[in-house]
């Protein structure tokens, strides 16, 4: 079972990542899925005429047990932000963060206010910013087919789960490579 499974909800959390998992994820996506600095600034650096952020949700919601879980959180509401990555108008990147409102305090309340803003580009601009842990896991690529044109059938797509820490206070980012996008070869 990935822990990522969006259809159900479900989430398992994954052993800490050992070299014989890093071992086990095909290039070129272990490249980017280690990679410790944006993915934004990454995905536009291969793009050669548009990327953009297509917001599908950015609502309060109740995040699942994992993800709580994973943001050593108790029950509380989170502004949930689920975005597609378009590099060159390929959806590249499904992306689902977990902002919760015990961690949206004092400057990190611009979180809010993203829009189409990517993500990252607050994030890594913030002097305060930690990474902390990381998860990575392969999962079915039609659990996103509801907000793709091309349905997905048997693919499987490589993701993370991040921990990221703002002044302190804990958010979670999932970023999912769809199939259709081979960074290394667009
Ligand atoms: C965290 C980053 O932000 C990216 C942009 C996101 C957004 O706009 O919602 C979500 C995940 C990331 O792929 C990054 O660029 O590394």
């Amino acid at each position: 079972m990935p822990f990522i499974d969006f259809a159900h909800q479900t989430w398992q959390p994954k052993p800490v990542l050992t070299d014989e998992c890093m071992k086990s994820i095909p290039e070129p996506y272990r490249s980017w899925l280690l990679d410790s600095g944006s993915l934004t600034q990454r995905l536009k650096s291969m793009c050669t005429r548009q990327f953009r952020v297509k917001v599908l949700r950015h609502e309060w919601g109740v995040p699942s047990r994992s993800e709580l879980e994973f943001l050593g959180c108790r029950h509380e509401m989170a502004s949930i932000r689920e975005v597609l990555l378009i590099v060159d108008d390929h959806p590249a990147v499904f992306a689902r963060s977990v902002l919760p409102a015990s961690s949206l305090t004092g400057e990190n309340r611009e979180l809010l206010e993203l829009g189409e803003r990517p993500l990252g580009e607050f994030l890594f601009n913030q002097p305060s910013l930690k990474r902390g842990q990381i998860e990575i896991d392969e999962l079915p690529a039609c659990q996103f087919n509801l907000h793709l044109d091309r349905p997905y059938k048997e693919e499987s797509a490589w993701g993370r789960r991040s921990q990221f820490f703002l002044n302190g206070k804990a958010i979670s980012v999932c970023e999912v490579f769809l199939p259709e996008y081979n960074p290394e070869l667009m």
